[in-house]
């Protein structure tokens, strides 16, 4: 130690510099070029650096570029010096199956820090993971659907009446469903009465998604200096959309804590859990930060996926015919006012199922690769040796789009759900991933997807405005940048 301590006395402080930057330098060739990753196929920047992810994150085209480098180096890429993006199917249950022993990667680290303290979402401890389940588990439960199905179905009036409202006009409107959606507080804001994003929720919830999937591939030691990187507004500006939503979801629920109310939303749930550990009632932070993160991820994902299907239907009279006649059968002539479509028959649908799925595997909501950590020792994916503590992912819209899996996957074809024994495609559709990080809430928002588009199909015929390609951008979660409509009141078909 002394003999250290005399070294840096004696080194001029440029000597130790140029050091540090030779062993870095070394450190990285070495990673490239020798490390037992350094066989596996991929673009040449990203062997050096995590800064080529970090770019497609960036310009928000992170799935649809590796869809691109799948198709050219395989199912193995390797997409920064310690990360392989895998797409092979046989991959899904080794990383993210029950009994994996994969956890969440430091991708997820900084997304608490940006909001209030770990939640059930971003936690990658697995401890802390199954005491937060254990509390909200109850709040998704087969009963609380159900009883929570009234509230919804008021929700959705409420946008019905907005819809019918657009009718009188000429029909066009830019179509959002991100106005209604919300199961934290139970209500939506407050946009259907206004009519506006009176908030700015939808664009802080669009740049605090982008900005955190890009950050997150980011060295730790440079997170946390992004906020001052001015010659790129993407990062200050998306940075302070992370801060916004925690205030506009601490208020939130400081309102709706004043408020006696017998809805079963999340909140009501949060506010009578008791800590599994302590059997004491949990933190008021950690009650705000559950809520403000199903805020984005129970409105922004299910209100995506509808605009997907919206966006995919109003173009293809094709799909809209049989879609509608299905409903006709089932509802038969013309619905009175305030009528919402029930979910116990809308889940019987064949063709309004078949479109919802097609439209998941098609244009998944999120497609992006949820990073894992192997475990210590490495372990065997997909037939090769991946070393302990490597970051992998098997990214979604390339297994969605694998034709091994999918006959023709570029064609958005419904029947692939309709015909035969559809077992062998749900092998390869994963839209809410699987294992013990899958999606909590997916009952749920399948439960609010079908009511909605059941309802919206039921009632009106409606048309895309525009007949160029619909733009998309990603950030956590893929997102059209508009879906502007014209829509019409339906007559019904009485035949049926
Ligand atoms: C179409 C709608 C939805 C899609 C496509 C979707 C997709 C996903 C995916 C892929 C994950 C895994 C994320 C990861 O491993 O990093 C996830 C997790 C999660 N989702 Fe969803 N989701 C949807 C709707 C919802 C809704 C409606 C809620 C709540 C009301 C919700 C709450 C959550 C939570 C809390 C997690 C974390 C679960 C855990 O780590 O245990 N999601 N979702």
């Amino acid at each position: 130690m002394s003999a250290l301590v005399s070294f840096g006395e004696r080194i001029s402080p440029y000597a130790f510099l140029a050091v540090v930057a030779v062993l870095v330098i070394l450190r990285t060739l070495y990673r490239a070029l020798f490390s037992p990753l350094s066989r596996i196929p991929g673009p040449f920047a990203a062997k050096f650096s995590s800064l080529w992810i970090v770019h497609q994150c960036r310009n928000a085209r992170r799935s649809m570029t590796l869809l691109q480098q799948h198709e050219k180096y395989g199912s193995f890429v390797r997409i920064a010096p310690n990360h392989v993006s895998i797409s092979d199917r046989s991959a899904l249950e080794t990383i993210y199956g029950h009994q994996s022993g994969f956890i969440k990667g430091p991708f997820y680290e900084d997304m608490s820090r940006f909001s209030v303290e770990p939640v059930l979402f971003n936690t990658r401890d697995t401890r802390v993971h199954q005491r937060k389940k254990k509390y909200l588990s109850p709040a998704f439960s087969a009963k609380n659907l159900s009883d929570y199905e009234p509230h919804m179905s008021a929700q959705i009036e409420k946008f019905m009446t907005c819809m019918h409202r657009h009718t009188q006009n000429d029909g066009e409107f830019q179509l959002d469903f991100n106005e209604y959606c919300d199961y934290a507080f139970g209500k939506s804001f407050g946009f259907l009465d206004k009519e506006e994003d009176h908030l700015n929720l939808i664009t802080t919830i669009d740049g605090r998604g982008e900005v955190l999937n890009a950050l997150g591939h980011l060295p730790s030691s440079l997170r946390p200096l992004m906020k001052y990187f001015y010659l790129d507004p993407f990062w200050p500006k998306g940075l302070k959309a992370t801060s916004d939503l925690a205030s506009i979801g601490t208020n939130a629920y400081y309102q709706r804590k004043d408020q006696q109310d017998s809805r079963k939303d999340l909140l009501s749930f949060l506010f009578k859990a008791k800590d599994p550990d302590t059997g004491s009632p949990l933190s008021e932070m950690e009650i705000i930060a559950e809520s403000i993160s199903f805020i984005v991820g129970g409105s922004d994902t299910t209100s995506s996926t509808m605009t997907n299907v919206v966006d995919i239907v109003s173009r293809s009279p094709e799909i809209q015919e049989p879609l509608t006649m299905e409903l006709d059968n089932a509802f038969p002539g013309r619905m009175s006012a305030g009528w919402v479509a029930d979910f116990q028959t809308v889940n019987q649908l064949p063709v309004l199922n078949a479109v919802v799925r097609e439209t998941m595997r098609f244009k998944p909501t999120s497609s992006t690769g949820l990073e894992r950590v192997t475990p210590a020792g490495g372990t065997l994916i997909a037939g090769k040796f991946i070393p302990g503590g490597t970051l992998v992912s098997v990214p979604t819209l390339s297994i969605h789009h694998d034709e091994t899996a999918f006959t023709n996957p570029e064609n958005f074809d419904i029947s692939r759900w309709l015909d035969g024994s559809p077992s062998d495609h749900l092998n390869s559709f994963f839209p809410f991933s699987l294992g013990p990080r899958a999606c909590i809430g997916r009952n749920f928002a399948w439960m609010e997807m079908l009511k909605t588009l059941g309802t919206i199909f039921k009632l009106f015929s409606i048309e895309r405005a525009t007949t160029l390609d619909t733009e998309v951008r990603e950030g956590f979660f893929m997102k059209n940048s508009e879906c502007r409509v014209k829509i019409k009141k339906r007559v019904p078909n009485m035949g049926s």
